[in-house]
């Protein structure tokens, strides 16, 4: 078949999925200030509590949408506006250090876009230079930023990994996140002791002789 034909069933295709790891975002997501942000979620989030039949002249409840709306912009979902982004300090590996660097045990807390409910778990990271070394917080800081989204734990995964790849020009990561999701432990199937592990690497990390020497200190 020619190529040209094959891409246009490829894209035509009921089966067409379009692949991104970004965030699915509007094209005016950054059209207007924080503070217009909170204001209008504030205004929404009133609108809920009025619908539940609370009664916002109580004066413990009355603050909660101003509350409610400054903690998703500023807090929960501050990683949605790329201003918060984290600076990385890279630098040259000087010392030629080329065994794995690994930071394990990074707390991280998310919201699931499904329900809008806490995740909250841990991510472990490796990585084998090939030139470049990253400031150690740093790596716990990208994953607080892309954690601070509605997520799904996949897509944050794959974000972690592609930024320290972008950052650090090598492959050879690894990115394991373990979390509860409190979608399936508060709610729904309410299963309070499972948690979802996720994960991605490359470059030397598919030696299996590597992830089994990863994940040997991890236990640790
Ligand atoms: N793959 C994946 N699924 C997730 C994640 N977070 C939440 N979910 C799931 O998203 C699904 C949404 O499914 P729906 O059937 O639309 O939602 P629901 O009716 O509330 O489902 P239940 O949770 O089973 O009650 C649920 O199975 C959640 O457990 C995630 O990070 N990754
Ligand atoms: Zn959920």
């Amino acid at each position: 078949m020619e190529q040209e034909e094959q891409l246009k069933i490829e894209l035509e295709g009921d089966n067409h999925i379009m692949t991104s790891v970004d965030t699915p975002m509007l094209p005016d997501a950054f059209d207007k200030s924080d503070e217009e942000k909170i204001e209008i979620i504030q205004e929404y989030f009133s609108g809920i509590m009025k619908t539940l039949g609370l009664d916002l002249s109580d004066d413990s409840l009355k603050g909660t949408p101003y509350r409610y709306a400054k903690m998703y912009v500023k807090e929960l979902f501050s990683g949605l506006d790329p201003k918060n982004k984290p600076s990385l300090s890279v630098f040259d590996n000087k010392y030629q250090y080329d065994k794995m660097l690994i930071e394990k045990n990074i707390t991280f807390s998310s919201a699931c876009e499904h329900h809008f409910l806490p995740i909250v778990g841990k991510a472990h990271i490796a990585y084998i230079s090939s030139g470049k070394v990253i400031g150690i917080s740093k790596i716990n800081r990208i994953v607080e930023y892309y954690g601070k989204r509605p997520q799904v734990q996949e897509r944050m995964t794959l974000q972690v990994y592609n930024e320290l790849k972008e950052a650090l020009k090598t492959e050879s990561i690894i990115v394991v996140v373990d979390a509860e999701h409190l979608c399936v432990s508060s709610r729904g199937v309410k299963d309070k002791t499972s948690s979802t592990v996720t994960m991605e690497y490359g470059g030397k990390f598919n030696d299996v002789s590597y992830r089994e020497e990863f994940l040997r200190l991890l236990k640790d």
